[in-house]
């Protein structure tokens, strides 16, 4: 009798899946990481596909040889990998993300939004003009930091622009983790400039504010030739019309453009571990204050202010990064904690008129 001893080895980096239907599924996206999931069980009867789109009918999703809606069900989003059932679609199984980046809504409960997963990159655009801001490219490295994300920075219209490398050193100085490209978006620059990261099977993203230029990239990307990028006009469940636009274009390249409404409206909330990455040398100061929850403003043996007093600390960096974990736990604390300091801010306030008052009369 043969023994079967595969389910004592570690899984292979193809998975158990055959040699075919992984090279399919590369094209869509598909690494290790994610047939390191697959047990044999899995693979007998489940496929893995890609989510492609998001409607409030159902997920659209790719595979090998399927194309087709899930009803709603799996929590997922574009970019997710799940394991198909076809014989309970609406049970399939979201396989663990390599990245994601999410949001918290609005509201009491704080729900927790998914915007986009496993994506590679993150380019994140600005252009060496007035949109240029040194805080703004920190935030969005902080958000790709947080979400397991490479952020690559692109300063576009370079062409337009007198001294482009005074640009370039700033953006620089950001983070030794993170690579900087000047470019000429409206040129054949892209092409080359970005080949390294858009790859056959790699996905990527485009964060930046309006007008810098991210769909003049995208467009040198397809060569000028995105096909499906027009609004598509599909039936909700009620049948009325609704405008969706695809969120994952495959370039000539092969590789997957994620471009969803979500990244573009994307803020700064549960991030306090990538602002901790971009400001790790501000991070690893704070840990010599003689007090831990050293404020770093006038408390004695306050690290920081030693060495912002030695001239060794850039004091601008130092206050974007005291704003930008402001901004954080702000965005972070719940409807209740607001209200609450809220309240005791109020309460301060009244104290100090009331005082005023009584000084005066
Ligand atoms: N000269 C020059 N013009 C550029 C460059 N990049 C973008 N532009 C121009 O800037 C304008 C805005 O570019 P878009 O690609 O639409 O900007 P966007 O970031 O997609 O903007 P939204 O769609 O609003 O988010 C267009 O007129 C582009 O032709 C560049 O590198 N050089
Ligand atoms: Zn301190």
């Amino acid at each position: 009798m043969t023994r079967d001893y595969s389910q004592f080895l570690p899984p292979s980096a193809s998975g158990n899946l055959p040699r075919k239907k992984t090279a399919q599924l590369e094209k869509l996206g598909w690494k290790p990481f994610f047939s390191q999931q697959l047990s044999l069980d899995d693979t007998s009867h489940l496929s893995p596909v890609r989510v492609t789109e998001v409607h409030r009918t159902g997920l659209h999703v790719l595979g090998e040889d399927i194309d087709t809606l899930l009803p709603p069900g799996p929590e997922a989003t574009v970019g997710d990998w799940l394991l198909y059932d076809p014989q309970h679609p609406a049970s399939s199984k979201v396989l663990e993300r390599s990245s994601v980046f999410e949001r918290r809504a609005p509201g009491t409960d704080r729900k927790r939004q998914l915007i986009a997963a496993n994506v590679d990159t993150v380019f994140i655009v600005s252009s060496c003009n007035k949109d240029f801001n040194i805080a703004r490219l920190e935030r969005y490295v902080a958000l790709a930091f947080e979400a397991a994300v490479t952020p690559v920075i692109l300063l576009t219209k370079a062409d337009l622009c007198d001294d482009p490398s005074s640009y370039l050193a700033r953006a620089s100085e950001i983070s030794n983790r993170v690579l900087v490209e000047l470019v000429n978006a409206l040129s054949a620059e892209p092409i080359t400039k970005l080949a390294p990261w858009c790859k056959a099977g790699q996905t990527v993203a485009f964060l930046g504010s309006s007008g810098v230029g991210k769909s003049t990239l995208v467009n040198a990307l397809f060569r000028g030739g995105v096909t499906d990028t027009a609004a598509i006009r599909e039936d909700d469940s009620k049948g009325r019309h609704t405008t969706t636009r695809r969120q994952m274009h495959f370039t000539p390249d092969g590789c997957a453009i994620l471009d969803t409404p979500g990244m573009r409206e994307l803020q700064l909330t549960n991030v306090e571990t990538g602002i901790a990455d971009v400001f790790a040398d501000i991070v690893d100061l704070a840990g010599h204050c003689r007090f831990r929850d050293c404020h770093h403003d006038t408390e004695p043996g306050c690290a920081i202010q030693a060495a912002l007093d030695s001239g060794d600390f850039d004091p601008a960096r130092f206050a974007r990064w005291k704003k930008l974990a402001a901004e954080e736990r702000y965005n972070s604390s719940s409807l209740n904690e607001r209200k609450s300091a809220e309240k005791a801010f109020q309460k301060m306030v009244n104290a100090v008129q009331q005082k005023t008052r009584k000084q005066k009369g």
